[in-house]
């Protein structure tokens, strides 16, 4: 580094659902001093907004045609991440299964990823000391030129074991299902699909500890700022 002070850095970390991606990614960014941006949570709090606005959700055309209209703001402290729409607080809405199952149509819309990347891009611009984000094409669309691209995996079972351990005693099987319905949707689409990119580092989950997975991030983090 020039005169020993830290350039900022851009840490891009994508996968499918219940990887680890928000959990290790909020570590890093707190360990690090860095910001954290959650793109998931931009995705579904425009599809919360679509839904109470009465937005048909199986027309791309009127998705489209709105998607300018709410205002997502995004706090990115990773030890207190805010996302808000129209002023209102929306961390809790975001999270209903019903959110939860419309919101890969809404982010398959061309007019939605535009906007929302550009948000990406100018909140990634903006962090001063650097940002860990993490989505489904950060590596691929929003961040090509990140520093590091980390690219997490785990099995369907332990995906969907985590996330039913989350949402207390929700039933493992189903959950497995809509996990492996949504992966599908985002991997498929035709805008910026949920891909890992050809320089990233493939970290596979299933047998690793959070504490692992958060270990392994921050050294790649530290030996690409030592320059190895
Ligand atoms: N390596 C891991 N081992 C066990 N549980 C984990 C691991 N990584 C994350 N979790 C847990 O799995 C759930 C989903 O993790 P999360 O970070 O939200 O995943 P994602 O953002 O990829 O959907 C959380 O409850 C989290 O604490
Ligand atoms: N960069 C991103 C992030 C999320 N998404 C969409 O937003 C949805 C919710 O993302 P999320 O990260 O909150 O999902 P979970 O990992 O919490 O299940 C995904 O299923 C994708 O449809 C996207 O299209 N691009």
């Amino acid at each position: 580094m020039e005169n020993g002070a830290a350039q900022p850095v851009i840490v891009a970390i994508d996968g499918p659902s219940g990887t680890g991606k928000s959990s290790t990614s909020k570590a890093v960014a707190a360990q690090l001093g860095l910001s954290y941006l959650d793109t998931g949570a931009q995705y579904r709090a425009i599809t919360w907004w679509m839904v109470t606005s009465g937005i048909d959700i199986e027309d791309p055309t009127a998705i489209a045609a709105v998607a300018g209209k709410p205002e997502i703001v995004s706090g990115t402290d990773p030890l207190d991440p805010t996302i808000s729409v129209d002023g209102t607080d929306v961390a809790a809405a975001i999270r209903t299964q019903e959110v939860t199952s419309q919101v890969s149509a809404v982010s398959a819309v061309p007019e939605v990823r535009s906007r929302i990347t550009e948000l990406q891009r100018s909140l990634a611009a903006a962090a001063e000391q650097g940002i860990v984000v993490e989505g489904r094409d950060i590596g691929t669309t929003v961040l090509p030129d990140a520093d590091l691209k980390v690219f997490l995996t785990a099995s369907a079972e332990a995906r969907a074991a985590r996330r039913s351990g989350e949402l207390k005693g929700a039933d493992v099987a189903a959950t497995r299902e809509a996990l492996i319905k949504r992966d599908a949707a985002d991997s498929s689409r035709k805008t910026s699909p949920l891909a890992k990119a050809d320089d990233a580092v493939e970290v596979d989950t299933t047998e690793l500890t959070l504490a692992q997975v958060i270990e392994c991030v921050v050294t790649l983090v530290e030996e690409k700022r030592a320059g190895k």
